[in-house]
């Protein structure tokens, strides 16, 4: 009945749950091979269903019935007696009575109720038995009726029915007993490890509120350094102004001087050209009076040689003998005489005043008298006091009462000078400077004074007296000069104040924002791009300047708005600059963080240049950078641990994702996408643990950069792109790269699975600006939209919202996980410094400071060696494969 005739199958069903092999061997005959079965539903052919029935053997009978323990030892028993009773078996099988059949079935049903019994107990059969069976077993000959046969079959049939569902039921209750415990110990694991990392955590939360309290600290003293240093150079700007309006008044103070003077040399020199003039002309006219008198002293000289030569004669007797008369004719003579005397006198005074005005003008004017004396006065006096203590005493009260006189005298000018500064000068105190003179005539005569007492007690000589205007032209030059050095002092000194203050800023600023790093805030970096032609067309005014390394301000019609981020990238920037203070969010990757590197801004304004690089790859850019590093420090850490990179690429065009791999040659035959398959769907979804992945995207392995390079450069062509009145390669999709790193540490077994997610964001357009029409009008419409829910999202997160709309894009969805998700986000806002662009600049950097606000919560993502065995378990078991008993 169940032989296992030739050909026949025999399948085995065997679970393994934690390393103890359970279930049942059990063998079904194939189809059309199942004779007894056959016979018995060709019941019309009795001939042949006998003889069938009959070829059957009992031990192979008995080999089956081994199969079924609880039921062999009856069976046996029962085929023996069946053996031994031949007319039974062929009566039963010819004379078909009822009760025999009855009896016959009640037996069967016996037996197959303890057979049922059996499968309802569970019973297992220990393998050990079947040696002791085997040796049992004989050549046993069953006869069986038909009728019986069927209802054995039938029997047969829902006891395997319920054999098997009870296997199955033991499957499932395994299963439910595996996945308990798997639960259990994953629990036990996971509760194990939450308490490490609660520890870990309570021991980092210690160690971050000391750091935030030294930082607070620290914050603090710069904080009072700052504000020190504001209030002294305050003071020094304070300083420095009362400085510059000391020497404003100096200086023109010293115009008015020199003014003074040039007036006094010129009307001196006009004097001195009049009294020249006058001089000259009255020496010509002396000239000529003494021509005169000369000519009439000749005439008069040749009278009188006459009159002598005619001396013989009576009238000269006469006439010497008449003096008065001789005298009358010598009074013209003297007259002239007198005049030239006159004129003489009045030639010398000429000469004298011009000599002294000369004198005046710089030459050399002889010493007076007194300036030879007074040396030696001094000297005598100093002898007189040193050897007479009673002069020695009057000096001194001289001296002193000097001294407090030379003090009244100072005081009043001073107050004489403070009143006419303060009070509004009349017309009469202007004109009336004779108290002023008076008054500083009488400080100087005072200051003389006490000179020569001094010189006369210390017995000095006297230096050559300097001309009083000279001395003060001098001292108003030294004075400027002196001032221009303090004004230089100044500024130097104002310089380093600067350079401290910002230095301290500086520095500031880099702590607040590693403590904001260490918070989870999204890091963010702005990076101003050189001005383009379109914008040098239009202008090329520059309203964007970087302040210092964390600031940026831009010039509005309503004045300077001044924006801080984590680091500011100036037009000269390079690529590398950029990457270097990108560098350890690939690290975080590698590590099993999820890390997501974004850039954003208006459309032109350098994303694709920051995250991609130019088009030659010349300056290669974040992406391809970053495979370099990843697999770089994947080498280097080979030792401790062996890292598997694969990578998903989607575009989201229209607002439609695409898969930019699908249909590349990759790894393996399922990579290439059959000719004209329709695109495959891929949805963006969330794991347990918050991580977004692309469901259906097309994930490739590389195991090296250059092949991750490769991989990402055929995408890359498969990119919208084209060109607008903004930029002439516009990326006109928004580009997500999902490179997953999975990392197994070979010391402990752990395995990290990080994510690095890159993202280069189409950018915001104004139609009227890029000239979009049509089907660019279309993908710009998209492109603002997705964007602008991304906006919204971010406005929600930086409001602290309970409802965030993700669900509103399909672009928010990629970046959930990014903005106020678990991963550790870098932003870089792209920004252009010209004004034709400044209102969208603007924008970008308040979306960019709203970033600033929102908080991560960044987790790594490490199991244990357990942990990640048993899900690699659970995965084979949902997949129908067997899993080892070494495997657990
Ligand atoms: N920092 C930079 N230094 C030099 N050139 C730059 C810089 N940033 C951008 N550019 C140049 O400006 C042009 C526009 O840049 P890019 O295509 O990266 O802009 P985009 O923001 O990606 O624009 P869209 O959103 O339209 O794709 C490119 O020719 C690029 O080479």
């Amino acid at each position: 009945m169940y032989g296992n005739s030739p050909g026949q199958e025999s399948g085995s069903l065997a679970l393994t749950f934690l390393g103890k092999k359970v279930g049942r061997h059990h063998a079904v005959a194939p189809a059309g091979q199942q004779r007894a079965w056959e016979t018995t539903n060709r019941s019309s052919d009795v001939e042949e269903s006998t003889v069938s029935s009959r070829v059957v053997h009992a031990p192979v009978a008995a080999a089956i019935l081994e199969d079924l323990p609880g039921s062999v030892p009856d069976l046996r028993e029962d085929s023996r007696r069946l053996a031994a009773c031949p007319v039974y078996s062929t009566h039963i099988h010819q004379n078909p009575d009822n009760t025999a059949a009855a009896q016959h079935k009640a037996s069967w049903m016996q037996r197959w109720t303890s057979f049922r019994s059996w499968i309802s107990a569970g019973h297992r059969k220990q393998e050990d038995d079947q040696g002791v069976e085997e040796e049992d077993s004989e050549d046993v000959r069953i006869y069986i009726p038909y009728e019986s046969a069927e209802l054995c079959i039938t029997q047969i049939a829902e006891d395997m029915e319920a054999m098997k569902n009870r296997h199955f039921e033991m499957v499932k209750e395994l299963e439910v007993n595996f996945q308990i415990a798997a639960r259990e110990t994953q629990e036990r694991e996971v509760l194990k490890v939450r308490a490490h990392y609660q520890n870990k955590m309570t021991a980092l939360k210690t160690m971050l509120a000391l750091y935030q309290g030294k930082v607070e600290q620290k914050d603090k003293e710069w904080h009072q350094k700052v504000q020190a240093l504001t209030a002294l150079r305050e003071q020094l700007l304070e300083e420095q102004g009362v400085e510059r309006r000391r020497c404003k008044e100096e200086a023109q103070q010293w115009h008015r001087e020199k003014s003074k003077m040039l007036e006094l040399f010129s009307s001196r020199l006009d004097l001195l050209n009049s009294h020249q003039a006058s001089t000259l002309q009255e020496l010509q006219m002396a000239r000529q009076e003494v021509g005169k008198v000369q000519e009439m002293l000749m005439a008069a000289r040749e009278q009188r040689q006459e009159a002598a030569e005619e001396g013989d004669s009576p009238e000269n007797n006469e006439e010497s003998e008449n003096p008065a008369a001789c005298s009358e004719q010598e009074l013209p003579l003297e007259g002239a005489n007198a005049r030239l005397e006159e004129l003489k006198e009045s030639l010398y005074q000429r000469e004298r005043e011009i000599t002294e005005l000369l004198g005046e003008e710089g030459s050399p004017i002889p010493p007076p008298p007194c300036a030879t004396l007074l040396p030696v006065l001094i000297q005598k006096a100093h002898v007189i006091c040193l050897t007479v203590p009673e002069a020695r005493t009057h000096l001194q009260q001289m001296i002193e009462e000097n001294q407090a006189s030379l003090l009244q005298a100072r005081d009043k000018l001073e107050q004489f000078k403070k009143t006419r500064e303060d009070q509004i000068p009349t017309e009469e105190e202007t004109a009336d400077p004779t108290e002023l003179s008076a008054l500083e005539e009488a400080v100087v005569e005072g200051e003389v004074i006490q000179m020569a007492l001094n010189y006369i007690r210390t017995g000095g000589i006297p230096v050559k007296r300097v001309e009083p205007e000279a001395e003060g032209v001098k001292t108003v030059g030294q004075q400027l000069l002196g001032l221009q050095d303090q004004l230089k002092q100044v500024k130097e000194e104002n310089k380093r104040v600067i350079e401290n203050y910002t230095t301290e800023r500086t520095l500031r600023k880099k702590f607040y924002n590693m403590v904001e790093d260490m918070k989870g805030k999204i890091r963010v970096f702005c990076r101003i791009r050189p001005v383009n032609r379109a914008e040098a067309a239009q202008g090329g005014v520059v309203v964007v300047e970087k302040l210092d390394d964390y600031s940026v301000a831009v010039e509005t019609p309503r004045g300077l708005r001044e924006f801080q981020f984590d680091r500011v990238f100036s037009t000269e920037s390079s690529q590398e600059e950029l990457f270097q203070d990108t560098h350890r969010m690939i690290q975080s990757a590698i590590d099993g963080f999820n890390v997501c590197i974004f850039a954003y801004g208006q459309t032109g304004s350098g994303k694709t240049f920051t995250m991609v690089g130019d088009k030659e790859y010349r300056s290669p850019g974040i992406m391809p950078r970053a495979f370099t590093a990843m697999f770089d420090i994947i080498k280097d850490n080979s030792t401790r641990f062996d890292c598997k990179v694969s990578a998903y690429m989607l575009e989201l065009y229209n607002d439609q994702l695409q898969d930019l791999l699908v249909g590349q040659a990759g790894d393996g035959p399922a990579t290439q996408a059959p000719p004209h398959a329709p695109p495959r769907r891929v949805e963006i979804k969330r794991n347990r643990k918050g991580v977004v992945f692309a469901q259906g995207a097309e994930t490739k392995q590389a195991t090296s950069a250059p092949e991750l390079l490769a991989l990402f450069q055929q995408a890359c062509a498969n990119r919208h792109i084209s060109s607008t009145k903004m930029n002439s390669e516009s990326s006109r999709s928004h580009l997500i790269m999902g490179i997953m790193v999975e990392s197994r540490n070979l010391t402990n077994g752990s395995l990290s699975c990080g994510k690095l997610s890159l993202v280069d964001l189409a950018g915001s357009e104004r139609a009227a600006k890029t000239g979009a029409k049509d089907h660019q009008l279309k993908e710009a419409n998209s492109i603002n939209k997705s964007l602008s829910a991304l906006g919204d999202v971010i406005s929600a997160l930086s409001s602290e919202l309970p409802h965030v709309p993700y669900r509103n894009s399909k672009l928010t969805q990629v970046m959930q996980d990014s903005l106020g998700g678990n991963a550790k986000t870098l932003m870089i806002v792209n920004i252009s410094p010209s004004q034709y662009n400044m209102d969208e600049t603007l924008t970008s950097l308040i979306y960019a400071t709203r970033v600033k606000a929102i908080t991560n919560h960044a987790q790594r993502n490490l199991e244990s060696k357990e942990i990640a065995a048993l899900k690699e378990v659970i995965l084979k078991l949902k997949s129908g494969q067997t899993v080892e008993e070494e495997e657990v």
